[in-house]
């Protein structure tokens, strides 16, 4: 029997939730506000409630609105389209895609630095469109994710096809880019309800922007998968693919964490049958995991890597995308102490506060809470080594010199000699955090999970806090019956494997569709979906056949690209308990 939980302030607003919402629920993790979860990163209370509250340690639950059935995707339906006074926007988003039901038609809509009139008309209609109050959309939680999405959208839309500013080519200091009140005034309302930032998120392009085939029903990876996809900038069947594959590799996760939950069920027993049914389910969910490689693998044939590249992945770029000399977004309408107060939030950099230009940080599939809590729950761990802290400090002193980029990670120094950071080095404490360490660490030492989590809606973020902070003894108890069960260390050094596999398929997609293409122009038939001249200037494509060094492209969640997914390919080959059995060497 479940203890009783600790008994929570009432909420003072009450909305339209299902009744088993994670809102409507007393919350278990502690929040200041139930309506407005305030840029506070959540804590996990279990631990603190002097045992009263429930150990949510599940793999699933309300409160993390992780579903038993579809994993992170919804349960329920996503709103296709808002409706009433909110329609407004909508219809400014049927415009800027060149029409409402473009598929597959590419070349209808608005283009990234598009120069024609139909950009300036576009933004000239923006520019006009009133202040909408968001209060009606608090009836639903799918009309507040609609909101978001169609709000993100239509400010990427905005930014990407804002001209820029004739400062912005000299040496003088750039100007944020504007985002009007329309826009900007319901997002920064919108925004902290669902404990996201204000600009597009993974939950927007994929979570909340797709239909199943029978869309009155719940989603299922066989019996009715993802097949359609709400929104897109650009009509392309590339893009469609894009957000649809990473559906498709969520659906299939949560049979994945529904292994994981049965399995942390076994783990509480520990008897020799549980031990026996631990190894079967390790041994399922490495095919699981395969099964979610194999969907990502198919984005080689679904989409074209020429048109992802440079037809749709400009679209995706955030206030942070240009690297430390970003000028950011400045989110327009807002009075000087709301601009501080409603655009604060745990994703922006600490060295933006207050100012106009706002940083945060474009989507990214790295967002997706997914193979986080995978890592979590097979303990691998990304934690920095000293190296790296030492090289991200060193970014942050000498941005132009350093080969990693740092970009909106907040950097506060939080010491200053290479002993006091051996110190903190996380092998030497106490092995909690996992290399998911939550909001103790301090901020300069921010990893690239702890990055993405603030792009995770408020949620799935506590979920994957919450995970990491209650760590599973799965490993050590894997190495302490490693002798007498090798079974048992073989199917989970085989989970590790199939997980080593992903990372390194997931490679293989990048390095085509950002690698290669970085180093190539564009073809004729892609020149003229970007609305170039036909023969391209001779400096236009400087990049041509131009050597690259990979380490210094950056992906939008703005990682040193090819070194950062390298070494989580390794950390996941150091977590297995025999590697040499495995035939890797480790260094
Ligand atoms: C065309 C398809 C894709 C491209 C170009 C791509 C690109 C990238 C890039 C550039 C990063 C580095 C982090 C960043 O800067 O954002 C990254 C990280 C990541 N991506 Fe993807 N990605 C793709 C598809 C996927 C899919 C389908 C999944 C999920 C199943 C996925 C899962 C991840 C994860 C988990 C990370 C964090 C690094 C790691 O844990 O290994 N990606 N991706």
């Amino acid at each position: 029997m479940l203890p009783k939980r600790s008994v929570s302030p009432e909420p003072t607003i009450r909305y339209n939730l299902p009744a088993n919402h994670f809102l409507a629920l007393q919350p278990s993790y502690s929040q200041t506000s139930i309506e407005f979860p305030t840029g506070e990163l959540p804590s996990t209370s279990s631990h603190e409630s002097n045992g009263q509250a429930p150990n949510t340690a599940s793999l699933a639950s309300a409160d993390f609105e992780v579903d038993v059935r579809t994993g992170f995707l919804p349960g329920s339906k996503n709103v296709i389209r808002l409706l009433g006074k909110y329609e407004v926007w909508e219809e400014a988003l049927d415009a800027a895609k060149g029409g409402r039901y473009i598929h597959n038609q590419p070349g209808q809509g608005l283009i990234v630095n598009g120069k024609r009139e139909k950009e300036f008309l576009w933004r000239n209609a923006i520019d006009s469109m009133p202040v909408i109050d968001t209060a009606d959309l608090l009836v639903s939680l799918p009309h507040l994710r609609r909101a978001h999405v169609v709000l993100t959208f239509l400010a990427h839309f905005y930014v990407h096809t804002t001209p820029t500013s004739p400062s912005s080519s000299t040496s003088s200091p750039k100007e944020p880019i504007p985002i009007p009140a329309c826009i900007s005034v319901p997002l920064l309302t919108v925004s902290p309800l669902l404990g996201l930032p204000p600009v597009l998120t993974y939950a927007d392009t994929v979570l909340w922007n797709f239909l199943p085939v029978n869309p009155s029903i719940a989603p299922s990876a066989t019996l009715n998968p993802p097949n359609e996809i709400l929104t897109t900038f650009t009509g392309t069947k590339s893009e469609e693919q894009f957000f649809l594959i990473s559906a498709l590799c969520e659906i299939a996760g949560a049979e994945a964490l529904r292994l994981m939950r049965q399995s942390l069920d076994e783990l509480f027993l520990a008897d020799e049958k549980a031990l026996r049914r631990l190894t079967i389910y390790l041994k399922k969910l490495s095919n699981q995991i395969d099964k979610i490689s194999d969907v990502t693998m198919t984005l080689m044939k679904q989409v074209d890597p020429e048109e992802f590249y440079h037809l749709i992945r400009p679209w995706f770029r955030g206030g942070d995308s240009d690297g430390p000399t970003s000028a950011g977004w400045n989110y327009l309408g807002l009075t000087e102490n709301d601009n501080v107060e409603k655009t604060s939030s745990e994703a922006e950099s600490s060295n933006t506060l207050g100012q106009k230009g706002k940083k945060f940080s474009g989507p990214s599939a790295g967002q997706s809470s997914l193979i986080h809590a995978i890592d979590i729950f097979l303990t691998v761990d990304h934690s920095p080594t000293v190296q790296e802290r030492l090289e991200a400090l060193n970014a942050v002193e000498n941005p132009t010199q350093s080969k990693i980029l740092v970009d909106s990670t907040p950097i506060v120094p939080p010491f200053s000699t290479s002993d006091e950071i051996q110190q903190t080095k996380p092998s030497q404490g106490p092995p909690s955090s996992h290399g998911h360490s939550s909001s103790s660490s301090p901020k300069g030492e921010a990893t690239f999970v702890q990055r993405m989590l603030q792009y995770m809606p408020l949620p799935h973020r506590s979920f994957i806090l919450h995970l990491s902070t209650h760590p599973t003894p799965l490993r050590p108890l894997v190495l302490h019956f490693a002798h007498s069960h090798p079974a048992l260390a073989l199917a989970y050094d085989g989970a590790l494997e199939a997980l080593r596999r992903f990372r390194e398929k997931h490679m293989r997609v990048v390095s085509l569709f950002i690698i290669q293409q970085a180093r190539r122009q564009p073809s004729e038939r892609v020149r003229k979906l970007m609305g170039l001249k036909e023969n391209p200037t001779e400096n236009e494509f400087e990049t041509e056949e131009k050597q690259i060094d990979i380490n210094e492209i950056r992906g939008t969640g703005g990682s040193a690209l090819f070194k950062f997914l390298k070494r989580c390919r390794d950390n996941t080959t150091k977590a297995m308990v025999r590697p040499n059995a495995a035939g890797y060497e480790l260094e």
